[in-house]
């Protein structure tokens, strides 16, 4: 995992490296997708996205991220929930609304499964740890919610 040296007041600081995700939601329902890998981590289900490169705008990074993994292109909205660090500080999870456009369609191009998940489905997949919280902050939006 790579940080950043960050200059600023004469100091040297190590800022977190920010994972942004997308919650892509459709008719009440959020995409939620499996991890494919590392072994670690594969099974384990996610948003959408991964990590922003440097000089990066973070709305950027989940267009780009959403057309690699998923094949589509997304309208980014509001943030959801709030920053979760992750690896001990070393990192953050920051997660924002996300919509379709022009009807397309997500494919698992990276994943090995996708899921559309109404606010009563949410706890039948295995979320990595860092989006507990934020799922939680989507129930309320969702059908069913
Ligand atoms: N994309 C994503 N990553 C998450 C979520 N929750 C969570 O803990 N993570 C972790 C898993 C990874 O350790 C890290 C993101 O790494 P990644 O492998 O998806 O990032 P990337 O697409 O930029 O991959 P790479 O260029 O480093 O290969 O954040 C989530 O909801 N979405």
């Amino acid at each position: 995992m790579r940080t950043e040296r960050v200059s600023g007041n004469g100091q040297d600081r190590r800022e977190p490296r920010v994972v942004v995700g997308a919650a892509i939601i459709m008719d009440g329902r959020v995409l939620a997708c499996e991890r494919s890998a590392p072994p670690e981590v594969a099974g384990r289900w996610e948003f959408p996205g991964g990590k922003v490169e440097p000089g990066e705008i973070e709305t950027d990074a989940l267009v780009r991220e959403c057309a690699e993994e998923l094949g589509v292109r997304v309208e980014i909205g509001d943030r959801l929930g709030r920053d979760v660090r992750m690896a001990h500080g070393r990192s953050v999870l920051r997660v924002y609304l996300a919509r379709l456009l022009h009807g397309d369609e997500p494919k698992a191009l990276e994943h090995s499964e996708l899921r559309w998940l109404s606010a009563a489905e949410l706890d039948t997949v295995d979320w990595l740890p860092a989006d507990v919280p934020i799922v939680a902050a989507l129930r309320p939006l969702l059908a069913g919610g």
